[in-house]
């Protein structure tokens, strides 16, 4: 389950958890009241369905089946409302409820399973509000006026619930793109690399695919701060950000690692394959260098490499493989791609440049 959902899934639990107290106070409510007027069905739904919300107030704070549990909370809701609304006894002001179903359905069920069950029921809420109260006893233009009325206020309703779920849901879209965005080249950063790292790492487990992790430093970068300045290093990171974007795959999962190293996570690709391909990637970027108004810098890159499953299953542990294959990149020299461990003291392991 993704953070959005759980987030999703947390703030409606919420928001249900008041509806279903609000409910079982009703439900207790009208059921006495219904009773006292002699309509005692109608009083006996409202009171099982009462007790059935408070039931239900404990359990979903802790299932996992949260979605299932809003239908089977919501259809008889929705039903009852339209019963109540349809017995002969009932007051016109039942029709108020209706005006609930809009919002109720969208903040339990999001935009488009919202927009669904709202048209549902309000559609059937305004067919039993005619079927009770549009009469041959009014006038034509009362009528028409009453309809109107009642039309006009659901869909007005059912508008309102939806534009605020669209920006809920597009702000919502925005915070956590922002928040898993590098601010300064404009690539994921950690969050989402570790958010990506656990979604294809288990597509690559199931369908038993390669998946290799690659981290990458840039070499003596300090220097081009020193010589150049701290601007033209950030113009410098978003250079080699730039060219690692265009010329790696869009359905690899590239991001600012921190400072000046990236990491990649190659989907579909063993480590061998990776190897070659960062080391084509390397050579590339000797000859793109990054032009300033003054000067050309020659930027160069060390990169460790290490494959999910091989050197490890969480994310930590590659990267902490892959980051001592780069540090034994730059202590050989830098400009250097290492996807094996160097050759130890006991002669076991073997190195890859
Ligand atoms: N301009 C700029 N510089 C940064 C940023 N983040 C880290 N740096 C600089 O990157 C440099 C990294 O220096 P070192 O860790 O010494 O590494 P290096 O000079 O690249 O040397 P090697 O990694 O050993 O090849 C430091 O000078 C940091 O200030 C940034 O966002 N912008």
């Amino acid at each position: 389950m993704t953070d959005q959902l759980v987030q999703n899934i947390q703030y409606r639990r919420d928001v249900m958890r008041v509806l279903l107290i609000i409910t079982f106070i009703g439900g207790c409510i009208f059921s006495v009241v219904n009773f006292q007027r002699g309509l005692w069905q109608l009083a006996l739904i409202e009171l099982v369905y009462g007790l059935f919300s408070l039931w239900l107030w404990r359990r979903i704070l802790t299932t996992e089946h949260f979605q299932r549990w809003v239908t089977i909370y919501v259809v008889p809701f929705f039903i009852i409302m339209i019963y109540g609304l349809s017995v002969p006894q009932s007051s016109e002001s039942i029709f108020v409820w209706i005006l609930t179903i809009p919002v109720i359905s969208y903040l339990l069920m999001g935009r488009k399973q919202g927009f669904w069950f709202s048209l549902t029921f309000i559609i059937c809420g305004i067919l039993a509000y005619h079927w009770r109260f549009i009469s041959t006893e009014h006038n034509f233009s009362l009528n028409v006026a009453i309809s109107v009325n009642v039309i006009l206020s659901s869909f007005l309703m059912m508008t309102f619930a939806h534009v605020y779920e669209k920006n809920r849901e597009q702000n919502e879209d925005r915070l956590l793109s922002l928040a898993g965005t590098d601010p300064l080249t404009g690539l994921a950063n950690r969050m989402k690399l570790n958010e990506s790292f656990h979604q294809l790492s288990a597509l690559a487990a199931r369908h038993q695919d390669p998946l290799t992790v690659v981290l990458f430093d840039l070499d003596l970068f300090k220097s081009i701060n020193d010589v150049h300045g701290h601007a033209v290093g950030d113009d410098a990171l978003r250079h080699v950000a730039n060219f690692l974007q265009k010329n790696t795959r869009k359905s690899d999962l590239l991001a600012r690692f921190g400072g000046e190293e990236f990491a990649l996570l190659m989907v579909a690709t063993d480590i061998d394959k990776g190897h070659q391909q960062v080391n084509a990637l390397r050579k590339l970027l000797m000859k793109t260098p990054f032009t300033t108004q003054k000067c050309e810098i020659q930027i160069t890159l060390s990169a460790g490499i290490a494959s999910f499953g091989q050197d490890g299953h969480d994310l930590d542990n590659l990267l902490d493989k892959a980051d001592k294959r780069l540090y034994f990149a730059k202590e050989n020299g830098r400009n250097q791609v290492i996807s094996q461990d160097p050759i130890t003291a006991n002669g076991t392991g073997n190195l890859k440049v």
